[in-house]
């Protein structure tokens, strides 16, 4: 009995607040109505049976023998959500058991043959398919349909098509609401207190008005309600849940407030009384919901803050040049030297009075009552406050816009500042303010870690891998190793900047760091500097032998230039070895390298050495001869006869060698100019570069 019932409970797995059966064919299971996988159980409103294949059973505990104890036996069932929240683990008694068997029993007679199949075969899925997960944004149903142009918009008229929220199609939609909205919001107002609408004019107003009218409604009754939603970090978009979500939120009701139709009292007051659709004005939410959206969207977001910002600022001044017609409407056009003389285009002269009196205070008509000193006190409080706030917003959009640039500024004008101030050579200045400049042009910022750092590990590594894959990607040591290797270095790697000429590497200097080429070039020099032994391009790996430590070398084996303007990763010593230590196939890499490097660098320092002994040889040879033959000369006086004697050939051949080599030897050392010109591309098997 107890193994039937397990395998009962492990064909239903009965959700903890289940309500019934029956409504097993209300849910889809797997896949939802667009293909991701939020199926409506995941919504509150579904207690239902759970059949995702993503839940894992468990059990953890029978208590007791099930054959004797039948009431008192408990089933400890910990039920292990992988992809929703879980509820709290249950104890299910055997009664419940029983219920599920009964439930089942009633719920066969209703499925047919084909349903049992398939629920076998669910049974053997749920043992074989592994649960993708869902896209962290909504599918766009018309992106799923790939309609192009125009007919992409189409999808919104469908009506149980579930809308993407973040999808360029809803926020379009949002455009046009929000148009509707400002017409009302600055309409209602206008014609409620100026004369502009006439008996003539008021059929085309009411045409504006009633096509606004039918934009809220169709976002009440089409849009809004097949917006997809998250929920338990699923995207629902099943229509019924959506529809669900919408009319549980405190924008519904005031959607629907905003569509009261109060201007069927036009009937009884008249067509002039346009304060009677004042309800529109509370579809404020749709307004700000369309900002954010392109605040989001769009690349440069301050220009939608500032709009908005801007648009509150008009609007406030547009009302209170409302309120300063009605109030001088009130007192009588042109009665005193405060109110509305009724002279000119009436809003321009009331705007423009009302962005005096916000913006500034003093040098305007002196009001002459009560009402008008009020109506003043208020419009200078609005000015001091509300402006103030509004100019102060303006200020710190820009401010966060250029927050970057600022900081930049900063630190170069503190570095330029100190410099200047320790009396240091104009050239190091200069220097220095160059490095800022191409440091700045290249990364847009000095310290790309503080911006990540926000992020969680995995994202960063992400963003730093896409930043830097271009160069990555060109770097053979990675190429031939295993990815992780890349992933665990990536946010290691410190981005440096080097100008024209700058020594990134001293021969003789301890290594602590090694460099990947980001861009530009750099100089491997010969000892004595004169000469370029090689050129190492974007994505070469340089500066690592003295980092491995082959035959207890720690010292730096060649000093490496900068040719021109170059951008460098750097990767510190303690870095290097935590990576290699768990990838060996890398440091395998990396010390046949700086094997061969070293042999190449003494091979080459041996024939130098025994060039310079033979020139030091065949120089020595030649004094001894010259003072030999001057002695000789000196013994047989002035009637010897002077023979000469005949030279070896090996003396005749160093000779020649050591003029060639006089004529060869540059006079100075070499511009670095010139060294490029001459540039090898040597130890063609070794050096690590894309090319
Ligand atoms: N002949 C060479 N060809 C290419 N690279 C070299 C050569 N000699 C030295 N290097 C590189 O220049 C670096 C200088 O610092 P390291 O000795 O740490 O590591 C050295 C090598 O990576």
């Amino acid at each position: 009995m107890v193994l039937e019932s397990f395998k009962l409970l492990r064909r239903h797995t009965v959700h903890p607040c289940s309500s019934g059966i029956k409504e097993i064919k209300k849910t889809p299971i797997g896949k939802g109505h667009c293909g991701s996988w939020c199926t409506p159980e995941a919504t509150p409103a579904h207690n239902v049976l759970t059949q995702t294949n993503s839940n894992i059973e468990t059990k953890t505990n029978l208590q007791e023998d099930a054959k004797q104890n039948k009431e008192s036996i408990v089933i400890h069932l910990q039920k292990v959500k992988l992809f929703s929240s879980s509820p709290p683990p249950q104890y299910i008694s055997i009664n419940d058991i029983t219920e599920a068997d009964t439930e089942l029993k009633d719920f066969k007679p209703k499925s047919d043959k084909n349903s049992s199949e398939k629920e076998t075969s669910s049974d053997e899925k749920s043992d074989s398919i592994v649960e993708a997960p869902q896209s962290p944004v909504p599918i766009s149903p018309n992106i799923r349909k790939k309609c192009k142009g125009f007919l992409k918009y189409y999808s919104i008229c469908e009506p149980f098509m579930p809308i993407d929220p973040q999808g360029r199609v809803y926020i379009s939609w949002l455009l046009l609401v929000t148009f509707c909205y400002s017409y009302n919001a600055w309409c209602i107002a206008l014609r409620a207190t100026f004369p502009y609408q006439t008996p003539e004019n008021t059929p085309l107003w009411m045409t504006a008005d009633y096509l606004c009218d039918i934009v809220y409604l169709l976002d009440v009754a089409l849009v809004k309600p097949r917006l997809m939603f998250l929920h338990d970090g699923f995207w629902v978009d099943d229509t019924e849940e959506t529809k669900k979500n919408y009319k549980k939120k405190l924008q519904y009701k005031f959607d629907v407030v905003s569509l009261l139709p109060l201007d069927l009292l036009y009937i009884y007051f008249g067509t002039h009384m346009v304060i009677l659709r004042w309800p529109r004005l509370l579809k404020l939410q749709t307004f700000w919901e369309f900002h954010q959206a392109m605040d989001r969207v769009l690349s440069s977001p301050y220009v939608v803050r500032i709009g908005k910002t801007l648009f509150y600022i008009f609007y406030l001044i547009h009302l209170n040049a409302c309120a300063y017609y009605a109030m001088s409407k009130y007192i009588g056009l042109g009665s005193n030297g405060w109110v509305y003389d009724n002279q000119g285009n009436a809003y321009i002269r009331c705007f423009y009075f009302a962005t005096k009196t916000a913006t500034s205070i003093g040098k305007n008509p002196k009001p002459e009552d009560t009402k008008e000193y009020l109506f003043m006190t208020a419009a200078w409080l609005m000015g001091v406050f509300v402006f103030a706030l509004l100019i102060g917003q303006i200020r710190d959009i820009i401010a966060t816009a250029t927050r970057a640039r600022t900081e930049y500024r900063k630190t170069l004008d503190g570095c330029a500042r100190y410099l200047r101030r320790l009396n240091m050579p104009n050239t190091l200045q200069r220097r220095v303010a160059l490095w800022f400049n191409y440091t700045w042009s290249k990364q847009r910022c000095f310290d790309e870690s503080k911006i990540l750092n926000s992020l969680p590990f995995n994202m960063k590594r992400d963003v730093a891998l896409a930043v830097h894959m271009s160069t990555l990607s060109k770097v053979q040591l990675f190429q031939n190793c295993s990815d992780s290797l890349l992933r665990d270095l990536v946010l290691q790697l410190r981005p440096v900047s080097f100008l024209p000429g700058d020594i990134v590497t001293r021969k003789g200097d301890v290594g602590h760091e090694m460099y990947i080429i980001s861009s530009g070039e750099c100089f491997v020099m010969s000892q004595d500097e004169n000469e370029v032994l090689a050129t190492l391009r974007e994505g070469c790996v340089f500066g690592e032998i003295s980092l491995l430590g082959i035959d207890g070398l720690r010292r730096r084996t060649a000093t490496v230039r900068s040719r021109g303007y170059s951008s460098l990763f750097a990767l510190s010593k303690n870095d290097l070895d935590a990576a290699l230590k768990h990838h060996k196939e890398a440091a395998q890499v990396l010390r046949i390298r700086a094997d061969q490097i070293i042999r190449e660098n003494a091979a080459r320092s041996a024939k130098q050495r025994i060039k310079s002994e033979n020139k030091q040889l065949s120089i020595q040879t030649d004094s001894s001869s010259t003072a030999r033959r001057r002695r000789s000369s000196a013994s047989s006086g002035s009637l010897a006869v002077d023979v000469k004697r005949p030279r070896s050939a090996s003396a005749l051949s160093r000779r020649r060698l050591s003029a060639v080599s006089e004529v060869n030897k540059p006079s100075s050392r070499p511009s670095l100019v010139s060294a490029c010109g001459g540039a090898r591309t040597p130890l063609p098997k070794i050096v690590l570069s894309g090319d």
